[in-house]
């Protein structure tokens, strides 16, 4: 089956210099989990910036829910891009909202009622452990209520996949264990998530999920699991490559 995430051979320039990210090819099965790990400077987020498309590559096809997202023309784009939830690294909340406000946004945008929006959202916040600062305006709150208001927001339209880069770098390990739950109740649900993280502690709490690596802009894959196109199965007989 076609993943809902598809790399064919993906390099992206930033301006003049070497590529950053070069021959990325992998496929994302739709409802898996996926981690991208990596050191600093790797290309994680950029990655990332491709798949929920504010990063055009500067070589390679993407497919997206079966669609050609590279070719495809830039008005189809925000169609694209509502359903796929972003955590982003420095959280972008709106400042002038309240974190009821912020999350709400995605429902709104969606054209949701608003008396069909208040329970979603009085949800979602508590869910993230916010029930009680849904009046607060982003510069108000900790860095990691911030992060949460930024997960409660990517989350609360159920996207069909969910990215999130360096989702728990704010929060305590309690909670960061609550988000991860959140996370795998989405995945259960049906959304594709995608975790850019550093966390070893984190790697190691989902166990269904599946590894990305990236080391100087190219995907590592020991396992060949994640490969596009999908090896051939030589299980039946036995042999192996
Ligand atoms: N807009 C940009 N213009 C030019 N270079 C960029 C841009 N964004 C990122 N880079 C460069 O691309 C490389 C990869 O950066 P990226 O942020 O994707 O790495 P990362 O693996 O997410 O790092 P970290 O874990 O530190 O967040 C870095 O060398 C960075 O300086």
């Amino acid at each position: 089956m076609a993943g809902i995430v598809q790399f064919e051979n993906v390099g992206l320039r930033y301006g003049t210099g070497s590529e950053t990210l070069s021959d990325l090819s992998f496929s994302l099965a739709v409802g898996g989990f996926y981690f991208l790990t990596g050191p600093s400077g790797a290309g994680k987020t950029s990655l990332l910036k491709m798949l929920y498309l504010a990063q055009r590559p500067s070589r390679g096809a993407i497919r997206l829910f079966g669609e050609d997202v590279v070719l495809a023309q830039r008005a189809r784009l925000p169609g694209f891009r509502r359903r796929i939830g972003v955590v982003f690294q420095d959280f972008r909340l709106i400042p002038h909202l309240s974190a009821f406000d912020n999350v709400a946004l995605p429902l709104r945008v969606a054209g949701v009622d608003e008396r069909d929006l208040v329970t979603p959202v009085r949800e979602m916040l508590a869910w993230v452990g916010l029930a009680d600062r849904a009046t607060a305006r982003p510069a108000t709150l900790s860095g990691g209520e911030q992060q949460r208001v930024a997960i409660a927001r990517a989350v609360i339209g159920r996207p069909e996949i969910l990215v999130a880069d360096e989702p728990t770098g704010n929060v305590d390990p309690e909670m960061a264990a609550r988000l991860l739950h959140l996370f795998d109740a989405l995945n259960t649900l049906g959304t594709t998530i995608v975790v850019a993280t550093h966390d070893i502690h984190l790697l190691s709490r989902v166990a269904k999920a599946e590894m990305l690596r990236i080391e100087k802009g190219r995907l590592v894959d020991p396992t060949g699991a994640l490969r596009y196109p999908p090896r051939p199965d030589f299980s039946r007989d036995g042999v192996r490559p």
